[in-house]
């Protein structure tokens, strides 16, 4: 990873095209995101910006993480931090790990492989996305023998290809299946209606070339639609209920099953009772059903469901060290970040990613030190409470 002292500065990305980009240095997460702004076409960036219908569950994801406050612990040794954590057994450096996004490749030329390049040098967990622009076997190779990563699986109404696919992440080294159980159907993204969103021509779902169904774009022509909604739609089950969790197990070899997109006790419950070796609270980024709750805010029902009984991690809206450091002591055992990896790909492909997981890493050093924390796991409930609290003290 770049020492900040000798990294250059300004991005390494042509930035012919948005002279406002040229050399400006983003210091945090929404500067990259202002940034991909300005770099990114206007399809490819509402797609990956974007919430579902009037996006309150997008604000919310960030607006609970910034009611809640530290009480922080002084006078205790912070000269040493050590950010190293497990996640189903196997070491990562940092518990910010990498959420699945789709068609990283319209971020950056580069895409899916230059994240797990900037993964693997950081240590960092990566999640490869079923609808990855690049193939699974090439992302594997990218990230080289010793990168930590899980594949994210949407189950296809092809139960063939759901195999092949289950299959194939097994014989490349992918170590659990993050199941993704909030899509039956694709949220409504309105800005992606507007723009009729089209996978550009040269790109294609990397996973699926031999299947017959490579590229997502638009086939109501005419209509107000997205063209991944209708793609979508023709391919993903929506029959898929508990007893499909059950087959995979079956099929999926020495690999973990993990829950991806869990947001209440009951189906934390039930996840514990069927088995499952994690729970991944998520609303998708809030890209899926609008006016869900934040998942912080849901995170301490799941946490007390499942009473320690699986490991629970929570991804939506962290862009800040704290946002972290928070989702840690209210109980998950790791953190996945979606869009500020896209970010990171706009400014610069794998150096870009690196800078972004740096910067992510060192906010949540800083918040540990300033908590009076030297290793994540001391991150305690105790550190976190609700901003209204002190108001019920007057
Ligand atoms: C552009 C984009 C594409 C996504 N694609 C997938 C996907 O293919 N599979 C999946 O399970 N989740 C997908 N997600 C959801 C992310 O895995 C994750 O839950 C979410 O982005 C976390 O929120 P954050 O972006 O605020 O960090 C996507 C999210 C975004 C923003
Ligand atoms: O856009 C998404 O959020 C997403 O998860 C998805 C689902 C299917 C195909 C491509 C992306």
């Amino acid at each position: 990873m770049n020492d900040p002292m000798t990294a250059p500065v300004g991005p390494a990305q042509d930035t012919s095209k948005a002279p406002e980009a040229a050399g400006w240095e983003p210091v945090n997460v929404r500067e990259f995101e202002r940034h991909a702004q300005l770099m990114l076409s206007k399809n490819a960036f509402d797609y990956y910006a974007s919430g579902a219908n009037d996006m309150v569950t997008l604000r919310e994801n960030r607006a609970a993480f910034n009611r809640l406050r530290l009480r922080p612990r002084i006078l205790r040794d912070v000269s040493m931090v050590d950010t190293s954590t497990s996640v189903l057994g196997q070491k990562i450096s940092s518990p910010i790990c990498i959420a699945p996004t789709a068609m990283q490749r319209m971020a950056h030329d580069s895409g899916e492989c230059a994240t797990a390049g900037a993964a693997a040098k950081a240590g960092a967990l990566m999640t490869l996305s079923s609808w990855s622009t690049t193939s699974l076997e090439d992302v594997a190779k990218a990230g080289g023998p010793g990168g930590a990563r899980w594949f994210q699986l949407y189950v296809y109404k092809d139960r063939k290809i759901t195999e092949q696919l289950v299959k194939r992440a097994l014989a490349a080294g992918y170590t659990a299946l993050a199941v993704t159980v909030d899509t039956p159907v694709l949220g409504r993204r309105e800005a992606d209606m507007r723009n009729r969103f089209k996978l550009p021509e040269h790109l294609t779902m990397g996973n699926f070339v031999s299947a017959g169904g490579a590229h997502a774009s638009g086939t109501k022509d005419g209509g107000n639609d997205s063209g991944l909604a209708a793609y979508v739609a023709s391919l993903i089950d929506r029959t898929l209920d508990w007893n499909d969790i059950k087959w995979l197990r079956t099929i999926c070899g020495s690999m973990k099953i993990v829950v991806k997109g869990v947001m209440t006790a009951e189906d934390a419950a039930e996840s514990v009772r069927q088995g499952v070796d994690g729970i991944w609270v998520s609303n998708h980024g809030a890209r899926q059903l609008d006016t869900t709750p934040a998942t912080i805010e849901v995170l301490p029902e799941v946490v007390a469901a499942v009473s320690g009984r699986c490991e629970i991690y929570l991804d939506g809206g962290i862009c800040r060290g704290t946002d972290v450091f928070k989702a840690l002591a209210l109980g998950a055992k790791a953190v996945f970040i979606g869009r500020p990896v896209l970010w990171g790909l706009a400014h610069s492909g794998e150096e870009g990613v690196s800078k972004v997981l740096k910067l992510l890493h060192d906010e949540l050093v800083m918040a540990l030190q300033l908590t009076g924390c030297t290793r994540v796991s001391s991150a305690s409930r105790s550190m976190v409470t609700h901003q209204t609290s002190y108001y019920s003290k007057l």
